[in-house]
């Protein structure tokens, strides 16, 4: 969980740019151009020859794969092996003694034929029963073949898209399988440790003596069916601005105003709740919001008769049973002498050496010892995997190891004189994009890998480097390290180095990042060089910048929204105990308007008194049944709550084509179904001015205003991305 930062939520300006030549060029690149054919043509006869005739996979199937994993005949391999296992020869089974016995029988009856004379009947009298099944036989609904992993079930589901796709069928829909997916993913994923995942020193420490969250699997939010837009490839994304307040119909709010405190009560007298919400935002004391033992019931509860009212009223209105500590904790944060913190998220194309990289970081910065990542080297060469060690660090599901492919958000930090950074490691694969949303919207920075190999650059380009860079850049972050990675597959070359810097940077400022706030740093996650220590010698005499550690050192931290009220968005739910009672502040989890009393609070996996905003933090909640809480949920003060909304406005840059059309509304972790019903007005880029009202179709580079329903009333403020298809971007 996260508190949140301050991005401006404003339109900028810089965002605004021409991004129609990039996506013509993206179009084309998608029909499969000459170069992919000969790629997939070679990759297919070297996969063949690696499979050998013990696995049965069709052309078909290998394509599929060479597809997803971008002409990577290993992995092809890897997944096929795992796809079809070698077919055995059938061992002929020992007849039982039974069948022994019935044979023998029917062999005597055989010889002796008068002994039955029952059976000779003439052909014409014998007859056939067959029996109607009572009960019709249980299938699986839609095929029953199991697909062998998520990924395999993935690439299922993008295999029957594209073939409905083919056979121009508009009306039928198979995308929405895709989210449903992911979202399943992010659902099993839940384990996962976040702050830190499962790294021995990120074991958490408390003793799990007392479980304040017994989570059952948190539901996600349900996503709708949508219908394919009838063009081919309708997947944009935008960017938004807070709902514009005419057309936002948000959903009649519960009752759910704070009661004062002990202390406010001791302190100021009776309550007078129009007053307590502003003096707390001005004390800026986010955690210290306890409640008064009755609350108020809500809506719904009124509506029931007087037994069930008085239940409630006795359950909701129970005191807390932990005593909060009513810390102000603006004057403890300004008495205390934290090292300024940092998030950053690691994004680039699939198998650019991002976790490597990462896991270089922590190595040589010693957070992983010597012995943990040997142990990591002798588990990775037991599978043949021994290059992806370093990715192992922060790769930590099976899935994910056996793939070779990031496919959650993991998370580390580590420190460096000035600043403690939280590492958020984003999966490149393009269909862990509502992944790498989650972990960008928690990030003040990014750093874009790219694969400096012969290319691999440039299929790069065509894949998700400038996908991410455009979707960090669309939620606000402004400052990107581009670390030009595995020089060494180069020699290290100067000229390699400035022909990757130029494309990108020409690119980058079209994108609306500003050049001074873009550096570009070469190096090897996998031998080190210029990522913690400087180049090895005569390895680039002609560079003289810094290296990757010293650049996210020089990097500015954002402003924390220290003195807005409470937010904090979930990203991950699980089991968790904590000895002390420590804090004992009430939060509302939003949108089921649910109150928790928080336990104990968690930073980096020591007991904290207080947080705020920036903090990456484990929450010890109680009080609450965890079935009122879901991943993108967001916790916030009784009294000063988000608002649930149904629908909003938004400012939009479309990536690509935008009509009244089904979407995907990502926020965080947040991932719920919409619809663009309305296109309300085209905006000038440069004034906001609106140049039309009401256009047919927003044409990709344009700026406009939409209104956006929701399936579900969901908290939502600031920035929002909007997706279609499944599986590139919209732009909200
Ligand atoms: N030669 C060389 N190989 C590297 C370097 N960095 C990573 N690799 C290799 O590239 C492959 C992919 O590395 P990962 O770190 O898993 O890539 P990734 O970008 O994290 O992949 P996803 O998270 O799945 O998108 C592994 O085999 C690494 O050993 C490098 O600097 N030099």
């Amino acid at each position: 969980m996260s508190h949140r930062r301050t991005k401006g939520i404003e339109f900028d300006d810089d965002e605004v740019a021409d991004y129609s030549d990039e996506y013509a060029e993206d179009t084309q690149e998608q029909e499969g151009i000459p170069e992919d054919q000969v790629r997939m043509h070679e990759g297919k006869a070297q996969v063949k020859k690696a499979l050998g005739s013990s696995y049965s996979v069709s052309d078909k199937e290998i394509e599929e794969a060479l597809w997803h994993y971008y002409y990577d005949v290993s992995k092809s391999v890897s997944y096929l092996k795992n796809l079809r296992p070698p077919q055995q020869p059938k061992k002929l089974k020992q007849a039982s003694r039974f069948d022994q016995a019935a044979n023998s029988a029917a062999n005597a009856q055989r010889r002796k034929p008068d002994d039955t004379p029952w059976l000779q009947l003439p052909e014409h009298r014998r007859g056939n029963i067959s029996l109607e099944p009572v009960i019709p036989q249980l299938r699986l609904l839609g095929g029953s073949s199991k697909p062998s992993s998520k990924l395999a079930a993935l690439a299922a589901a993008r295999k029957k898209k594209e073939e409905e796709k083919r056979a121009a069928a508009p009306t039928t829909d198979t995308s929405a399988q895709l989210p449903d997916r992911a979202i399943s993913l992010l659902d099993r994923l839940g384990s996962k440790a976040s702050g830190g995942s499962c790294t021995e020193k990120n074991a958490p420490l408390s003793a799990p003596s007392s479980h304040v969250l017994e989570q059952a699997r948190p539901r996600p939010y349900p996503v709708r069916p949508k219908k394919e837009p009838s063009t081919s490839r309708l997947e944009e994304s935008k960017e938004t601005v807070p709902p514009a307040p005419e057309a936002t119909k948000p959903e009649p709010l519960l009752d759910m105003k704070a009661e004062p405190s002990t202390f406010a009560r001791i302190m100021v007298g009776p309550h007078d709740s129009s007053h307590g919400s502003q003096n707390r935002s001005k004390e800026g004391s986010f955690f210290s919001v306890p409640d008064e033992p009755k609350a108020k019931p809500r809506e719904t509860e009124k509506a029931t008769n007087g037994i069930t009212e008085a239940v409630s009223q006795l359950s909701i209105g129970a005191s807390p049973r932990v005593k909060s500590k009513n810390l102000n904790v603006r004057e403890e944060f300004d008495k205390s002498d934290q090292k300024k913190s940092a998030s950053f998220v690691v994004i680039g194309h699939v198998d650019h050496g991002k976790s490597t990289l990462m896991g270089r970081l922590l190595y040589d910065l010693k957070v992983i010892d010597q012995r943990s990542l040997d142990k990591l080297r002798k588990e990775a060469d037991a599978i043949g995997k021994s290059s992806f060690a370093l990715a192992w660090v922060m790769d930590q599901t099976s899935e994910e190891r056996s793939r070779g492919v990031t496919v959650d958000i993991a998370t580390n930090s580590f420190e460096t004189e000035k600043t403690r950074f939280t590492i958020l490691d984003a999966p490149g694969h393009r269909d862990f994009i509502p992944n790498m949303i989650a972990g960008a919207s928690q990030a003040d920075f990014a750093i874009l890998v790219i694969d400096a190999g012969t290319n691999s650059f440039e299929s790069g380009l065509k894949g998700q480097t400038k996908e991410h860079a455009l979707l960090v850049r669309s939620m606000g972050v402004q400052r990107l390290i581009v670390a030009v990675n595995k020089m060494d597959m180069v020699s290290w070359s100067e000229d390699r180095f400035q022909e990757i810097s130029q494309q990108m940077s020409a690119f980058l400022t079209s994108a609306g990042f500003q050049p001074k706030n873009v550096t570009f740093v070469p190096c090897s996650g996998l031998t080190g060089g210029n990522v913690v220590n400087p180049p090895a010698e005569g390895t680039m005499p002609w560079y003289t910048g810094q290296t990757l550690v010293q650049e996210l050192d020089a990097s500015e931290t954002t402003k924390r929204a220290i003195e807005q009220p409470l937010r904090l968005s979930i990203f991950d739910i699980f089991r968790g105990g904590v000895t002390n009672p420590l804090v004992g502040d009430q939060v509302l989890a939003m949108p089921s308007g649910e109150k928790a009393t928080i336990k104990g609070i968690e930073i980096d996996n020591a007991a904290a008194d207080w947080a705020v905003a920036g903090q990456m933090v484990t929450l010890h909640l109680t009080d609450i049944d965890p079935v009122h809480l879901r991943y993108g949920d967001v916790l916030c003060s009784p009294s000063n709550p988000i608002k649930n909304v149904k629908s909003f406005t938004a400012k939009i840059l479309a990536f690509e084509h935008v009509l009244p059309m089904s979407v995907e509304v990502h926020q965080g972790r947040l991932n719920v179904a919409a619809t663009v019903s309305r296109l309300v007005a085209l905006l000038d880029k440069a004034t906001g001015e609106v140049t039309k009202k009401k256009p047919r179709a927003i044409q990709p580079g344009a700026v406009a205003r939409v209104v956006v329903e929701l399936e579900n009333a969901i908290p939502l403020e600031g920035r929002v991305i909007l997706r279609a298809g499944g599986v590139r971007l919209l732009l909200g």
